[in-house]
């Protein structure tokens, strides 16, 4: 069996999708995860970009051990110095260098000719390896370059010191043909290709991703790019949890490991779809929630008599067991303590005793406590920022009848410790919460999306509230769980520009009372 290294860009390419925004803390959790599930890889962010991208790839290489942490740059020294001051810290430095090889791209977007690309790609990839002992150049667009200048180019950059060769489908344009053929005619064509990794990275715009990345596999590719859940700019980067699992149940054909710790993809996906607030659909390939549910009654029949009737992949391959749940409301702490270091916590003590309190209220008023609870409880503990003051949500109402004006009053407490109580009314509870807050909140506050969904089953699930929105000029999501739905609302608000004020963090200087 050969092994292939497996590229995970969630935290880069995938924040990219719109709506997405991850603080530090969230990154760091999920970056802590994605080492867990066995990466080879960890696109921790792009440093040149923004200061906040620049602070989450210096402390996830500070974190992360066994996977090696890179970050993006453009073929721009200023972009690799910065990348260097992230990451010179890290074990294995890695920086991944990009620029576009297409004609549409070079013409009208770069505005050089082809001989200057390839100077710019090269000068690029030699300054890096100045600092970085692994470097590895993407040809942007590469499956709409001219494959002759594409291996021109490559030649070029893999003289002047590239470790690995990455050739994107950057706007999901190939078909897995002739993605397949791009490798093919390459590791033909490029003398010295065989000494470098050569690594696939594909969008989904016509809905092609994963067939392609096979396709690269079978025709040479080493390496693989892709986000958990298929998140990504437009339609979404290959799923790698898609990847890992097809490679897996049809090893016969393709005799290839990933290390990939396959019982870790469940918990995996949910995390960053919790913390992105991005959600699954119900019918995705490998973690959607219908993914293992079998509702036909010729499927059941079936699946009494032999289960490999109609399932090829078992929910337990990928971690998601249907663990019968013992803790309730007359659990204590040991076994609290005991489920969340199983479920891969790793809490202060503090936290820990912060999240048992929640955990014993919400256990006061729900009869059945499943995993999925406890997660939320725990994941948010352990993004929780003590050190900025944030809004705090004291209590809210809200009074609602067909015949009257939806009406809510919420008290809570300002950043700088005074108690806020504030009503106001709306055309619906929710908007009435929106708008009793908006009172409460200094700032400007946009509302650009905002969803409900249930999270565990049955009539006591908790609500989970998902709001997207515009805090003082910048895009963030806030999410929150409760009992009920409005006070999930309500605090999923406050979440939102609490995210805000940390992220901005040390800068805002909070008047004291
Ligand atoms: C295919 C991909 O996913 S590529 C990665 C895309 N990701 C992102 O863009 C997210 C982060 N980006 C950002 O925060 C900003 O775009 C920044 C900070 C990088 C740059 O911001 P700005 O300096 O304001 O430039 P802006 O984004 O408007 O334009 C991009 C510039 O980079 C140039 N550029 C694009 N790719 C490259 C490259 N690989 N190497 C060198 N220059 C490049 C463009 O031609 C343009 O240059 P111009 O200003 O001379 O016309
Ligand atoms: C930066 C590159 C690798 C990219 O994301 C793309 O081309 O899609
Ligand atoms: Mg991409």
């Amino acid at each position: 069996m050969s092994q292939i290294d497996i590229f995970d860009t969630t935290l880069r390419d995938g924040e990219q999708s719109a709506g997405i925004n991850l603080n530090t803390a969230e990154k760091i959790e999920i970056a802590r995860q994605l080492e867990r599930l066995g990466v080879t890889i960890i696109e921790s962010g792009f440093p040149a970009s923004s200061p906040g991208d620049f602070d989450a790839v210096q402390r996830i290489a500070g974190t992360v051990k066994n996977s090696i942490v890179t970050g993006l740059a453009r073929s721009i020294q200023s972009d690799i110095d910065r990348t260097w001051e992230a990451l010179k810290g890290a074990e294995q430095p890695h920086i991944h260098i990009f620029l576009a090889t297409s004609p549409i791209h070079m013409e009208t977007k770069l505005f050089k000719t082809p001989e200057q690309v390839v100077e710019l790609a090269v000068e690029s990839v030699k300054y890096a390896r100045k600092f970085f002992p692994l470097v590895q150049w993407s040809a942007e667009d590469a499956s709409r370059s001219d494959p002759e200048f594409l291996a021109h180019i490559i030649r070029k950059v893999i003289e002047a010191g590239a470790t690995t060769i990455n050739l994107p489908d950057t706007v999901g344009y190939a078909t897995p043909h002739e993605y397949g053929a791009m490798f093919k005619y390459m590791t033909d064509n490029v003398a010295g290709i065989e000494k470098v990794k050569l690594s696939a990275h594909c969008h989904n715009d016509l809905g092609m991703a994963t067939a392609n990345t096979l396709a690269a596999i079978e025709n040479g590719a080493t390496q693989i790019e892709g986000t958990i859940n298929g998140i990504g700019e437009r339609a979404g980067n290959v799923a790698l949890e898609e990847i890992a699992v097809a490679l897996h149940i049809r090893k016969q054909i393709f005799n290839i490991e990933t290390g990939i710790k396959l019982n870790e993809i469940k918990r995996t996906s949910q995390l960053v779809s919790q913390l992105t607030g991005s959600l699954i659909q119900p019918n995705k390939a490998v973690v959607g929630k219908n993914a293992f549910a079998h509702e036909s009654g010729i499927h059941q029949d079936g699946m009494l008599k032999n289960p490999l009737t109609y399932e090829i992949i078992t929910p337990e391959l990928i971690g998601d067991a249907a663990t019968e749940l013992v803790l309730g409301k007359h659990s204590g702490r040991h076994a609290f303590k005991d489920r969340a270091v199983k479920m891969g916590f790793d809490l202060t003590e503090e936290k820990l005793n912060k999240a048992f309190v929640e955990f014993k209220k919400l256990a006061d008023s729900k009869k059945e406590i499943v995993e999925a609870d406890l997660y939320v409880l725990l994941t948010d503990q352990q993004i929780h920022d003590n050190e900025t003051p944030v809004y705090k949500l004291e209590s809210v109402q809200v009074q609602y009848g067909t015949a009257n004006i939806p009406t809510a009053t919420a008290s809570a407490y300002h950043p700088n410790g005074e108690l806020i109580n504030e009503a106001a009314t709306g055309a619906g509870s929710v908007e009435a919460i929106f708008n009793t807050l908006e009172r409460i909140v200094e700032g400007e506050v946009h509302i650009l999306d905002y969803r409900v969904t249930s999270i565990g089953k049955g009539r006591d699930a908790l609500g989970e509230a998902v709001i997207n929105m515009s805090y003082n000029g910048e895009t963030v999501t806030g999410r929150d769980v409760a009992q009920d739905v409005l006070e999930a609302t309500a605090k999923a608000y406050l979440n939102a520009v609490n995210r805000q004020i940390v992220q901005v963090g040390k800068k805002v200087r909070i008047p004291a009372i």
